[in-house]
């Protein structure tokens, strides 16, 4: 039976958890998400990180459900791991951001549930070449802003503030309409207002995405958020992953290679995708010198995480508008190519022309 009520104090406590105000999540028996995810089946499994693995599962209301279930090896761990997710995804509410619905308290580790995002991350699209929706540098530029936000949000909006941990590109993922949500919170910390850094107790992370800062000091800074998404961004402009291996075996540095790329003007040369557009060009040139700062190797040298979301927004715009206007201009040279036609052809009656134009509209808006 599934209830909505407020969490009580008592059940946290006896699960060793910290109490949140204000938090309303849905409380799930084992028994419904056994049942959801016939019984954790392989064909449901969606993926495995560190804290566990997710299985998609089907509600009695057929609301279609993400399961997080810990794999259990070292309870105390794991239940910590628990506490910090469920912390910190159940107090940040942005369109952006994977949503929380629930939560099972009756295993020994609770199960986290969440909002199904249909389209798999954003790692895939990028790297598996059958997918059609990072073919366009819109879309791109689109996912960048989108986690871009996100970030933000979590740096400067969340309250508490909220240092991400783990930003790359499995752990954004593509909902139903391709929109861009940040997920995988199991390793992020929640700050004080005006907190900015922290010591970590342990590193954690994902080779060719940590800050080497934090590499060295061992201190995460929201600035190794900011870093991890220079990382990203580079992966969405060069289609490479930042710990490949080339074809001859030897591991290559992505990064390195991105900045001299970028530094002799052969930027062009290590597109994943292809653009013709002059005014593309100018954006996707903006983009990598916004990577190349993030990728600074010393965090107070790298943008905030609202100076990039605030410029790829900017971005954004920009390119909506020359498409708008791209499509004005093809609009107004179908409409003038059709009247050059009906000159040729001894004037149509009136009414006719009428019908071919805003057949020719109608044409061009659907194949767009
Ligand atoms: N809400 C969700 N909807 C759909 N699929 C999801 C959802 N959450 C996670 N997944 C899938 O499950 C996989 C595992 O997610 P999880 O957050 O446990 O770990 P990870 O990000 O892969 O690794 P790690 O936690 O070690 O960084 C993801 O890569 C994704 O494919």
């Amino acid at each position: 039976m599934i209830c909505t009520k407020r969490i009580k104090e008592k059940n946290f406590q006896e699960n060793g958890g910290k109490i949140l105000k204000n938090q309303r999540v849905r409380i799930f028996s084992e028994a419904e998400l056994v049942k959801a995810t016939n019984n954790y089946a392989d064909d449901r499994k969606l993926g495995e990180g560190g804290f566990g693995s997710v299985y998609s599962g089907a509600l009695t209301d057929n609301t279609v459900v993400a399961v997080k279930k810990s794999k259990g090896v070292d309870k105390a761990q794991m239940n910590e791991e628990f506490q910090k997710e469920m912390s910190i995804v159940s107090q940040v509410n942005h369109k952006n951001v994977v949503k929380l619905l629930g939560l099972c308290l009756e295993t020994k580790v609770p199960l986290l549930v969440y909002e199904f995002i249909s389209n798999g991350t954003l790692s895939k699209h990028i790297h598996d070449k059958g997918s059609r929706i990072l073919a366009s540098w819109t879309n791109r530029l689109r996912v960048a802003s989108e986690a871009a936000l996100a970030l933000d949000y979590l740096h400067s909006l969340a309250d508490p503030p909220v240092i991400h941990g783990v930003v790359k590109s499995v752990n954004i993922l593509l909902d139903s309409n391709y929109t861009a949500k940040v997920a995988d919170f199991g390793a992020s910390v929640l700050m004080s207002p005006g907190q900015t850094d922290i010591l970590a107790t342990k590193i954690q992370g994902t080779l060719g995405y940590l800050d080497p800062e934090y590499l060295m000091t061992g201190i995460l800074t929201v600035q190794s958020d900011v870093y991890s998404f220079g990382v990203v961004l580079v992966e969405l402009l060069t289609g490479e992953k930042p710990n490949s291996i080339s074809k001859s075996g030897e591991k290559r540095n992505v990064i390195q290679h991105f900045i001299s790329a970028l530094e002799n003007n052969h930027l062009f040369k290590i597109l994943d995708f292809q653009t013709a557009d002059e005014g593309e060009m100018d954006e996707i040139e903006a983009v990598a010198e916004l990577a190349k700062g993030c990728l600074n190797s010393m965090g107070v040298n790298r943008p905030t995480m609202k100076e990039v979301s605030d410029e790829l927004a900017k971005l954004k715009a920009l390119h909506q508008k020359s498409l708008a206007q791209q499509n004005s201009e093809e609009t107004d040279y179908l409409l003038g190519e059709s009247s050059q036609s009906f000159c040729k052809n001894a004037s149509p009656p009136m009414d006719q022309s009428q019908t071919v134009i805003s057949l020719q509209i109608e044409n061009y808006t659907n194949s767009n």
